[in-house]
């Protein structure tokens, strides 16, 4: 979809232009909102991807849930069936770069788990709008995901993230909070 495409280009683009200090601090802050989150503090396992910059820094919020006890789930993709699994990772060195600058958890390293045991759910994606829809960057492995997901869904993004609009096409699903370095907030 052309439209898509374009709003990626820009955001982009605007996302590029976030100084090195800067996408640290909004990180940071991004994470303190999120560890006093209601929906991080009940969620034991949780379903998070590994960064890529310019995307909000997921190592930090890791690391901090190991510290808590909690149980992290990272994608794999897989591309055939345009599909994703989730699998358990313990720590980084279970990690291999598949494509683009993408890690993914090395299948014969970590175990996988059935999608109904994850509790929370922190999509990525390049735009937001503040009713939660969301622009990923175009696989739409995420939108497969939720179609059949039940637990809570939330995602991360810094304040320049957060559009008035977007290219919306049936299979889109909102996430239900929000959380910038601005503030949190549910979507509906
Ligand atoms: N850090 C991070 N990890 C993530 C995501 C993400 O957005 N961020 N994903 C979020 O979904 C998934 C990976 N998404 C992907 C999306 C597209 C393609 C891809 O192969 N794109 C090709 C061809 C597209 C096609 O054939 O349809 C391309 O763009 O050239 C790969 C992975 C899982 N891991
Ligand atoms: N639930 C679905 N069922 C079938 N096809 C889908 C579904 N969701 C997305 N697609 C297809 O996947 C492709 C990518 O969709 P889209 O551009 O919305 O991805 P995205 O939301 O940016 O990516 P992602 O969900 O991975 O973050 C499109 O061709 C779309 O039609």
């Amino acid at each position: 979809m052309i439209e898509k495409s374009a709003c990626r280009k820009e955001m982009k683009g605007k996302l590029q232009a976030i100084s090195k200090a800067h996408y640290e601090h909004y990180s940071y802050q991004i994470a303190q909102r999120l560890y006093e989150d209601s929906l991080w503090k009940s969620a034991q396992i949780i379903g998070i991807t590994i960064s890529n910059p310019p995307e909000v820094d997921t190592y930090q919020i890791i690391r901090q849930a190991w510290n808590e006890g909690k149980t992290i789930v990272i994608p794999k993709c897989l591309p055939k069936e345009k599909r994703m699994d989730f699998r358990i990772l313990e720590r980084f060195d279970q990690l291999e770069s598949v494509y683009f600058n993408l890690l993914e958890p090395i299948t014969e390293k970590t175990k996988r788990v059935n999608p109904s045991e994850i509790e929370l759910l922190i999509v990525p994606g390049l735009a937001f709008t503040k009713d939660g829809y969301r622009l990923g960057v175009g696989g739409g492995y995420y939108d497969r995901f939720l179609e059949s997901f039940k637990g809570k869904t939330l995602s991360l993004a810094f304040q320049v993230q957060i559009v008035n609009d977007l290219p919306k096409e049936p299979h889109d699903l909102p996430v239900e909070k929000l959380i910038t370095n601005e503030g949190s907030f549910f979507t509906s």
